[in-house]
């Protein structure tokens, strides 16, 4: 069976206008048909200016081209949060070093007290800015802004087109003070190596992500078959998947798809990704009765799935096992006991 990647019509879904019930219906089972039999799909007519997102990609752009010793000023071993530049070569997805450098960010919140708090609790916090280039910090505000609003929308139509669902209850673990966002700026060099790979094959470990990505290509994804296709860019169109707490939560009546990036031979490609989850202390439930019985072919092995019961734990966990300089300085694991937690002050 070829499978094809999907494009809908976000402008479809107005669930809250009565006369458009027919189109809001066509969207919502064109959903579900695609989150059940791929897990990706790319988003038109989502409202957010073409302009917003070529701001970002030239401020990004822009920080990329600095010296490294001058990005290196906010490099992520500085944060116990994982916000922060990691130069290339600094991360590890699927047991094998990425080709990419990137800025991690998440929601500009104040850092948490160590006592009394679960080590997970310090993925909260603030970001670390660069001070050039200029407008930096509110042009990517701003473009994150608009990409959280456009997930949230996104959400509940995902939580209302799965019937067992109660959509009200599913949107209370995205309480507005807490839910957990997460964006990533990267940036990927050319390659001409055999092994191209500028991240290995993986899932994401939240509920949905939403990508913004530049013209040159190279994200794929593999299939429930097993088969890799391309998702190729598409101008003014997002590309959204869904994350391993979506299919845990679903029995995989929704599927985390798995997908990795390829890097081009001679052109560099930058790309926008933003993961969106509930808030860090929420349990998440299994709130479908059932799954189907359902065999996935993935390049990605069981053992590798972030399923915790704890939202946060999966969270940070993702983040220890792909940035290992950072957990080092901040972190410290117990082996008597199998716990991690937080060091007060980082060690050299
Ligand atoms: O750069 C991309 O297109 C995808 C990146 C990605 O999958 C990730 O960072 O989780
Ligand atoms: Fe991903």
């Amino acid at each position: 069976m070829s499978t094809t990647v999907p494009i809908l019509d976000f402008s479809q879904y107005r669930p809250e206008d009565p006369e458009n019930r027919a189109s809001t219906d066509a969207f919502l089972k064109q959903l579900y048909d695609t989150m059940h039999n791929i897990g990706f799909f790319y988003v038109k007519n989502h409202g957010i200016p073409l302009a917003k997102q070529e701001a970002a990609f030239k401020v990004i752009q822009s920080f990329f081209a600095l010296p490294v010793e001058e990005k290196l000023k906010i490099e992520m071993k500085n944060s116990p949060h994982f916000r922060g530049y990691s130069r290339l070569g600094a991360e590890t997805t699927n047991y094998k070093q990425d080709h990419r450098e990137q800025i991690d960010l998440g929601r500009e919140m104040p850092a948490e007290p160590i006592e009394g708090n679960p080590f997970y609790i310090h993925m909260r916090g603030p970001n670390q800015w660069p001070d050039e280039p200029a407008g930096f910090q509110e042009t990517v505000l701003d473009l994150m802004q608009a990409m959280t609003d456009v997930s949230l929308v996104l959400l509940r139509a995902m939580a209302s087109c799965v019937p067992e669902l109660d959509e009200d209850s599913f949107m209370k673990m995205f309480d507005k003070d807490k839910y957990s966002l997460r964006m990533k700026l990267a940036r990927y060099p050319p390659t001409d190596a055999k092994d191209n790979l500028g991240v290995g094959p993986h899932k994401d470990y939240g509920f949905l992500a939403l990508l913004l990505q530049d013209p040159v290509g190279g994200l794929q994804v593999q299939t429930l078959e097993g088969e890799w296709i391309d998702v190729k860019p598409i101008p003014d169109t997002f590309v959204v998947n869904i994350g391993e707490i979506f299919e845990r939560l679903t029995r995989r009546t929704f599927v985390a798809t798995t997908h990795r990036v390829l890097s081009n031979p001679t052109k560099e490609r930058y790309s926008i990704p933003l993961f969106l989850g509930p808030s860090l202390e929420t349990r998440i439930p299994q709130l479908v009765a059932s799954g189907p019985d359902r065999v996935v072919k993935s390049d990605v092995k069981e053992e590798q799935l972030l399923q915790n019961e704890i939202y946060g734990l999966n969270e940070i966990m993702g983040f220890i096992r792909s940035h290992k300089e950072p957990t080092r300085r901040w972190y410290t694991f117990d082996e008597s006991s199998q716990q991690w937690s937080r060091r007060p002050v980082a060690i050299q």
